[in-house]
């Protein structure tokens, strides 16, 4: 996606575009947008009105005139329907760019038949080897492959993916580069990650979120009003013996209602997940979108969020009377079948071929984030590795001690910012494991912009709370929690939300599911696992944790864009009641002469001015509506000043110039 970046009004998007402008006129589609409807019956009307003319009545003005007023009226309905149908068009070219990925591709299966893409279902297990193109989504049960993802992310550098761990997720239309992997099916056909996004860029799927109905709402209560107020001009007009003509009506009745914003509202929803998707992020709903741009705290995970999240063993440490070999036996052997980052580099670090240590029956204990440990049980041995306070538990509860030195060896490692492993065979602490992991560069800037932006930081970890310490004053987090099972990071968001605020969240893992579905924001990275990736209402397809602050701006652009575009629309419709209002009365009530303040050359240019500018001020915009006005992070107060003297009072000012210009113009014809 971000390899076709296209320019905002591309020829073949401009004819879509333009061909949906007038299929959108259905008043059935129209229905949706109150303001822009009640433009469409006034358009109707004024039709009816010019072919009225024709007959020859003359009360009314002449025809060129009325239909002058009706074409103008159509123009405007014809230029919102072509602002929400670009937005749309560019949501479909992206899809159509994400389908080409998509196309069918023959997946081998464990058993040596091959079968389309098509037909592969959940549970199926597929092989790929080098140069092949993934059939479709899963995740890898065997091997470690480098694979390039750019037909979906638009980044080239290959990436790697393995079996157990947080980064086991591979997805269909992805190209293998090196090495064979086992991959299951995690999705049934037509329902992968690539099919629910096509149609969900392609709008098929998009709903209006509640902040965009509440402002529907808001809008049609204006026109409401305002249909009042011109009804009720009515009788005003009689006594003042000034009979009003049908056009003059209708065109008052147009300036007076929100049809800017009306007309811009839903482009500026679509281009606001369009944006995401060009930040290589997949918005389940437009929803999310907004609630990331009023985000008050954000959870991050330690390991592969902050720090790079490959810990690797880098030194044992054995307790006092204990042989180092003993204890480099017992870590290798607990890490047998511990297919973690963690547990492979311990293997790697002792240089030792597990299988030379012989064992029988063993069963082995994978790691959890519940247990925070893992081990192997076999004859007369019960061997564990993990967090310090969890080995130390098991230690002391069958009443053994647990030694100073590895107390304080667990402080030295942990106040270095490394993660102790703490490693007992049979209730016995025999020592320690150092692994350490690399805060990822340019971390802190990042969390200093979101601090400019209101945002806290919150740092979630299992690791041990002086570990967790280092990191977060390294990384420049505002918080963090330390000791974390899956459930308190849950919790934690629970307790923010209930004091009011919003929570976004960041997770990969099968172990943040949970929190992720409880954030208000959960964004799950593309390499994490299926759970997480459902649970989010996000997903990131470049994988980079920071890409939360993107996603933060685009909400927060979004939400800026419809309100300065809101407070542009009202401003300047107050230039049109100058012109419209003293067109209407001034032969009634010379005095009003006074409101016309732009000194428009006749009343009927006045009116012909003001709706001309109604209607292109639509056009006009339409960029601003699809690129969102420019977010700076100067605090919110700072920002609303600043939008509110430009849009406010640009909104108010440009139309009484904009009108004088056209009023020239026009008074050149009639
Ligand atoms: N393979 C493993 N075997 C045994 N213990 C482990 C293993 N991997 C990690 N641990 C221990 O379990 C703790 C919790 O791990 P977990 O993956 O839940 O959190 P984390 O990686 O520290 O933090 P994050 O939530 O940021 O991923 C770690 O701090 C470490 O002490
Ligand atoms: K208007
Ligand atoms: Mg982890």
């Amino acid at each position: 996606m971000k390899s076709n970046n296209k320019s905002l009004f591309q020829k073949d998007l401009l004819n879509e575009a333009f061909r949906q402008s007038f299929v959108k006129l259905n008043p059935r589609l129209m229905f949706r947008n109150p303001v822009m409807f009640t433009v469409e019956i006034g358009t109707a009307v004024m039709l009816i009105v010019s072919l009225w003319t024709l007959t020859g009545s003359s009360d009314q003005g002449s025809f060129w005139y009325n239909f002058t007023v009706f074409l103008i009226l159509f123009l405007t309905l014809l230029f919102a329907n072509f602002a929400e149908a670009i937005a749309e068009a560019r949501g479909k070219a992206q899809a159509d760019s994400l389908r080409k990925t998509r196309e069918e591709t023959p997946a081998r299966l464990a058993d040596g038949r091959t079968i389309t893409s098509a037909a592969l279902k959940k549970g199926d297990i597929f092989i790929c080897e080098a140069g092949d193109i993934i059939a479709t989504d899963g995740e890898i049960i065997e091997g470690l492959a480098t694979i390039d993802e750019s037909a979906i992310t638009g980044e080239s550098a290959p990436v790697i993916r393995e079996s157990g761990g947080d980064k086991s997720s591979v997805t269909g239309g992805t190209k293998v580069l090196s090495d064979k992997i086992k991959v299951k099916v995690t999705t049934e056909p037509g329902e992968s990650f690539l099919d629910k996004m096509i149609a969900l860029v392609e709008g098929a799927s998009r709903q209006k979120t509640p902040n965009e109905i509440a402002l529907t709402i808001l809008l049609a209560g204006f026109t409401l009003v305002f249909i009042i107020v011109t009804v009720s001009l009515k009788p005003f007009a009689d006594y003042a013996n000034a009979p009003i003509t049908i056009a003059s009506f209708i065109a008052l009745f147009v300036c007076l209602i929100p049809t800017t914003i009306g007309g811009l509202l839903s482009a500026i929803g679509i281009a606001g997940m369009d944006r995401a998707l060009r930040a290589n992020v997949i918005t389940k709903s437009g929803k999310a979108v907004e609630t990331a741009g009023d985000i008050d705290v954000l959870l991050l995970d330690k390991t592969g969020t902050i720090t790079i999240g490959n810990r690797k063993a880098t030194q044992f440490y054995p307790a006092k009377d204990i042989d180092e070999k003993q204890m480099i036996r017992a870590a290798v052997l607990s890490s047998m079948s511990d297919d973690t980052p963690e547990g492979k580099s311990i293997i790697e670090l002792a240089g030792v071929n597990p299988l030379s240590y012989a064992v029988n029956a063993p069963r082995f204990i994978r790691f959890s984030a519940e247990t925070r440990s893992s081990g192997i049980d076999f004859e007369q041995s019960r061997i564990r590795k993990g967090a310090t306070d969890a080995i130390k538990r098991i230690v002391e509860k069958a009443g053994n001690i647990f030694p100073e030195e590895i107390e304080a060896k667990v402080r030295e490692i942990s106040g270095k910012g490394g993660t102790p492993l703490v490693v007992s065979e049979n209730e016995t602490a025999l020592g320690v494991i150092e692994l350490q992991d690399i805060i990822k560069p340019g971390i802190r800037e990042r969390f200093e912009r979101l601090r400019k932006m209101g945002i806290k930081t919150v740092m979630v970890t299992g690791d041990n709370p002086l570990t967790a310490k280092f990191i977060a004053e390294k990384a420049g987090v505002d918080d963090f929690i330390a000791e974390a099972k899956p459930e308190d990071k849950m919790n934690y968001i629970k307790k923010e939300q209930s004091a009011g605020r919003l929570v976004a969240m960041m997770g990969d893992g099968t172990n943040d599911a949970p929190a992720l579905a409880q954030a208000d924001v959960g964004v799950a990275m593309n390499s994490g696992t299926q759970a997480a990736k459902e649970a989010g209402n996000m997903v990131d397809l470049d994988n980079d944790p920071t890409k939360l602050i993107e996603v933060v701006e685009i909400g927060k652009q979004l939400l800026m864009t419809r309100g300065t575009l809101t407070t542009f629309s009202i401003a300047n419709d107050v230039a049109k009641y100058f012109a419209i209002i003293p067109a209407l009365f001034i032969t009634a009530i010379p005095a009003l002469q006074s409101l016309n303040i732009m000194a428009l050359s006749s009343p009927q240019s006045a009116i012909l001015s003001a709706v001309i500018f109604n209607a292109i001020i639509i056009p006009f915009l339409i960029p601003l509506a699809l690129k969102g006005v420019a977010y700076k992070p100067i605090g919110a107060s700072a920002l609303l000043r600043r939008n509110l003297l430009i849009y406010g009072l640009g909104g108010l000012i440009a139309p009484f110039i904009g009108i004088k210009l056209i009023d020239i113009i026009v008074s050149l014809f009639i």
